[in-house]
């Protein structure tokens, strides 16, 4: 299968956001992708401040056009995730949708992101978000997958779940940063990978100094054996990696460690 990776800019004005999601993503299809991953909190800037006003609920604007590029496109869509409102409440999601546009599968992000590095990264995702309860995974035509939300990738407890309900491939959207990104991102991508034995998938924003939260970007693919398949700079990118399946039960054959 062929999995769009696509590493954009996102700036402060949602409109804009979406247009420029599109326009790449279109790009990614024409290239073959079947499966096009966008990054955490795609249409907004990270930032505690903006996520209030840049939140929807399930079923809005952002809901709808991402529901329209997957079908419009004929290609499986993890949107990213956006900030969605719901009673009063403020999470960050990320919604599935097939190649007929149809939603199949959401995730709220569990594990907040909320870190105070000496000298380094300071955030609070819990002042202004709330958690998610649950991890899952769902059926496409290419075997099952699991998600997660960046934070969500330094639990391996959720992933080896997700494993064991199936998963031959986890995607996670996600922004790590210029503190935790050169010290944890490919480890964690391969780490995951290397545990369960499956693929991972990492989309990040591309980095913007502009804003206050400098993405560290580097999307990637991981493999069961725990190799780096391709890794992005940090600037905007699409990139189309082709993975083969079967590798994973290959390689679950031969190195037989979740028996
Ligand atoms: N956006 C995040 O959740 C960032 C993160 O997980 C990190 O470790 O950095």
């Amino acid at each position: 299968m062929k999995i769009g990776l696509v590493q954009m800019k996102v700036i402060d004005d949602k409109g804009k956001n979406l247009i420029h999601a599109e326009n790449l993503l279109r790009d990614a299809a024409s290239k073959g992708a079947d499966l096009i991953v966008l990054p955490e909190m795609f249409n907004t800037p990270y930032d505690n401040s903006y996520f209030p006003e840049y939140a929807e609920e399930r079923g809005g604007e952002t809901y709808v056009r991402l529901s329209k590029m997957a079908k419009d496109n004929h290609v499986y869509l993890v949107g990213g995730s956006v900030p969605r409102r719901e009673d009063g409440k403020i999470y960050n999601t990320s919604y599935v949708f097939d190649r007929k546009g149809d939603k199949i599968y959401e995730h709220s992000k569990v594990h907040l992101f909320d870190i105070q590095i000496e000298g380094g990264q300071h955030f609070r995702e819990s002042d202004i978000l709330s958690p998610g309860d649950k991890f899952g995974v769902f059926p496409t035509e290419f075997g099952i997958f699991g998600l997660g939300i960046c934070f969500d990738i330094r639990f391996a407890a959720e992933f080896q779940k997700m494993q064991q309900e199936g998963a031959v491939l986890c995607i996670v959207p996600g922004a790590f940063n210029m503190t935790t990104g050169p010290a944890h991102w490919e480890l964690t991508f391969r780490a995951r990978a290397l545990d369960n034995e499956l693929f991972m998938v990492g989309v990040s924003p591309a980095r913007d100094l502009d804003f206050s939260y400098h993405a560290y970007g580097h999307s990637i693919v991981t493999n069961p054996w725990g190799e780096v398949v391709v890794q992005l700079g940090f600037d905007e990118e699409v990139k189309i990696v082709e993975i083969d399946l079967d590798m994973v039960d290959s390689i679950r054959r031969q190195l037989p460690i979740l028996e």
